[in-house]
């Protein structure tokens, strides 16, 4: 079928809206029509050429909510009506990965998926002959886009599928960094650098956890409106900060962090993250993603004395059982969410999108088809 997708064609180039080509979902597979889609900092990172796995020409987008359209041979748990946000962390519930019980890092699929293929080894997307790759195993910025059954959270038929499209990345990342990978408990202080979607929604997820300090730190003063309406409770520009970050924001969490959270993808800020600290038992929860090439360094005393640094991915949710919980919040009024969405626009605008990202003028911009 032909379908309207913005495609990615080289790094640091514009995406182009393109009749695309897409053949029907394979066993295990499912066509699903995507109605809303949001721009994340990773699909701009992939696209600034900074990312590794980054392929092109591609159809990029990890954060979209949709309906399935058609279901491929052996699809068994999903049919034609259902309303899904697909996956780029699937959910097999068979691989030693999902039946650890001790990580949501679901491997079945991970290999295909990171060469922008499908399970099988080959794209559905082309344009005029040339194979186009998927991206995340979602590929989002696509009217339709197919995707594996694995990779797919069924949810509720009342959820806004324009808002809720911000669970398959951002908000869920954000609010399961901070209970499922951290598990703040209430009284603990948290400091969090990087203010948007994904630090935005540590701080809501600090603020359901009971604790007390929330600190923000981010070098753009227009995320403090935002972050304290979430729950953060102190701000810190770091350009105005006279002297080192980190011994101020030990002094000003009494000796240091019990959890801190890096949500930028800077590996400078990554060691600042560790360091604030509580010396003994802080832990730093690394959610940024950072270039190709880069590491993190610091003095290896900084955790003999205590201190832990740990990461996560899709904040330790497992995608199918977890994810129509988070929407059940939203729609509860548990969580916040439409505040998020700082523009609306239909997908022709998408680089305008990036674009508001980048000039940090932007939380999330949802796209319509
Ligand atoms: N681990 C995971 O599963 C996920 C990781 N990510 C990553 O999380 C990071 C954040 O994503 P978004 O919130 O979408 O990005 P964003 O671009 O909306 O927000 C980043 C924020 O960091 C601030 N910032 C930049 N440099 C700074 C510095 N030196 N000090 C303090 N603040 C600084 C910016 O002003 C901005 O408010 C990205 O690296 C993204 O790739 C995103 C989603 C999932
Ligand atoms: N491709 C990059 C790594 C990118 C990365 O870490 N992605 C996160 C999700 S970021 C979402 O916005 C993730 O889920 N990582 C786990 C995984 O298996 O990819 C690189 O190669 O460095
Ligand atoms: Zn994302
Ligand atoms: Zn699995």
């Amino acid at each position: 079928m032909k379908v309207k997708a913005a495609v990615a064609h080289a790094p640091q180039q514009r995406l182009t809206i393109e009749q695309v080509d897409l053949e029907g979902p394979k066993a295990g597979e499912v066509l699903v029509e995507i109605k809303a889609t949001s721009v994340c900092h990773t699909d701009a990172y992939t696209l600034s050429g900074a990312d590794p796995e980054g392929l092109f020409p591609a159809i990029l987008g990890h954060e979209g909510a949709g309906i399935v359209a058609e279901v491929g041979p052996e699809v068994k748990s999903l049919k034609p009506g259902d309303r899904v946000i697909p996956l780029y962390v699937p959910e097999c519930r068979h691989c030693k990965f999902c039946l650890s019980g001790r990580t949501n890092l679901c491997q079945a699929i991970r290999k295909t998926q990171g060469q922008g293929m499908m399970p099988d080894g080959t794209s559905r997307f082309s344009v005029g002959g040339t194979r186009l790759y998927h991206y995340m195993g979602t590929s989002t910025f696509s009217n339709y886009t197919v995707v594996p059954e694995i990779a797919l959270a069924k949810i509720r038929e009342d959820a806004p599928l324009d808002k809720v499209c911000l669970i398959g990345c951002g908000v869920t990342t954000g609010i399961g960094a901070v209970i499922n990978t951290a598990k703040v408990r209430v009284g603990d202080n948290v400091v969090v650098f990087g203010l948007g979607a994904v630090g935005l929604n540590v701080i809501q997820g600090a603020r359901l956890s009971g604790a007390n300090m929330i600190v923000g730190v981010d070098i753009n003063p227009g995320k403090k409106a935002i972050a304290e309406k979430l729950g953060m409770t102190h701000f810190v520009n770091p350009k105005e900060v006279e002297g080192d970050l980190v011994p101020y924001l030990v002094d000003l969490t009494d000796g240091g962090a019990d959890y801190a959270f890096e949500c930028i993808g800077n590996v400078n800020v990554m060691r600042q993250a560790l360091e604030c600290c509580h010396k003994g038992w802080g832990t730093c929860v690394i959610v940024g993603v950072a270039g190709a090439g880069e590491e993190i360094s610091t003095r290896p005393f900084q955790l003999v004395t205590g201190r832990t640094w740990k990461g996560t991915a899709f904040g330790g949710v497992k995608g199918r059982t977890e994810l129509p919980k988070i929407v059940d919040w939203y729609m509860d009024g548990k969580i916040i969410l439409d505040d998020f969405i700082t523009q609306v626009m239909p997908i022709e605008e998408i680089n305008t999108a990036f674009e508001l990202m980048e000039e940090g003028k932007a939380i999330r911009s949802v796209l319509t088809f």
